[in-house]
């Protein structure tokens, strides 16, 4: 997926993972027009640490989150509940500003046959968290992705998150969450398991 290829400098960061020139020219030139000097010594490795460091906010785009629920365990008898992973904490960054956003998931469903290993469910976010996103993208993806996957009767995401573009540049407004919710089968077709799933959830 990656289209970027062509000339590296002489890597004085051995064994690190290195970044084209054209993607620390791109970060020489931001640096400029931010009104810094690329060229003073503070500033002189930047670019191939921001090269570096974005590769990682974005390493979802190499993975396929849906990879980490096919293993799946044959569900313990007589379990026919709700799974929920609550309050998982995580970071991604908006589509438009390229600014964070940090925040928590609660991630839940009503298994069939079948249930997944937990860590997969908090997978799935990040997979999906580590690229560039809108809140709500984020949430319908996650949701999706185990509805596809798991093939569970009832699937709910809900997040809550504070976007950098709101509070470092902008409006400029600090402490405001930004809540969305995405619920498919059961706790989207009845109220009473919708309830009890939020109210797990604590947004009762
Ligand atoms: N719905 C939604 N909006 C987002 C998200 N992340 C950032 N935004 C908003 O995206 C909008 C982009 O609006 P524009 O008017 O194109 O950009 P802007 O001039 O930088 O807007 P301001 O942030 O109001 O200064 C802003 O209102 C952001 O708050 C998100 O995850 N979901
Ligand atoms: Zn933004």
């Amino acid at each position: 997926m990656n289209a970027i290829h062509g000339d590296f400098q002489s890597d004085h960061d051995a064994g690190k993972l290195p970044v084209p020139n054209a993607v620390q020219d791109a970060v020489r030139t931001l640096l400029r027009w931010a009104g810094d000097d690329p060229d003073r010594e503070g500033l002189l490795d930047t670019p191939a640490r921001v090269g570096r460091a974005w590769k990682e906010y974005c390493s979802g785009y190499d993975e396929d989150p849906a990879l980490h629920l096919q293993r799946t365990f044959e569900e313990v008898a007589g379990y026919d509940e709700v799974v929920l992973l609550r309050d998982i904490p995580f970071h991604s960054h908006c589509e438009h500003h390229l600014a964070p956003i940090v925040g928590t998931a609660s991630i839940a469903y009503l298994p069939t046959d079948r249930v997944v290993g937990i860590s997969k469910l908090a997978r799935v976010l990040h997979g999906f968290a580590h690229r560039l996103q809108i809140q709500e993208r984020l949430t319908a993806q996650i949701a999706q992705c185990i509805w596809e996957n798991l093939h569970p009767l009832g699937v709910a995401v809900v997040i809550k998150a504070q976007h950098g573009c709101m509070t470092g540049r902008g409006v400029r407004t600090h402490g405001v969450d930004m809540i969305t919710s995405k619920v498919l089968g059961c706790f989207r077709d009845d109220p009473s398991s919708r309830k009890e799933v939020l109210s797990l959830m604590g947004h009762g």
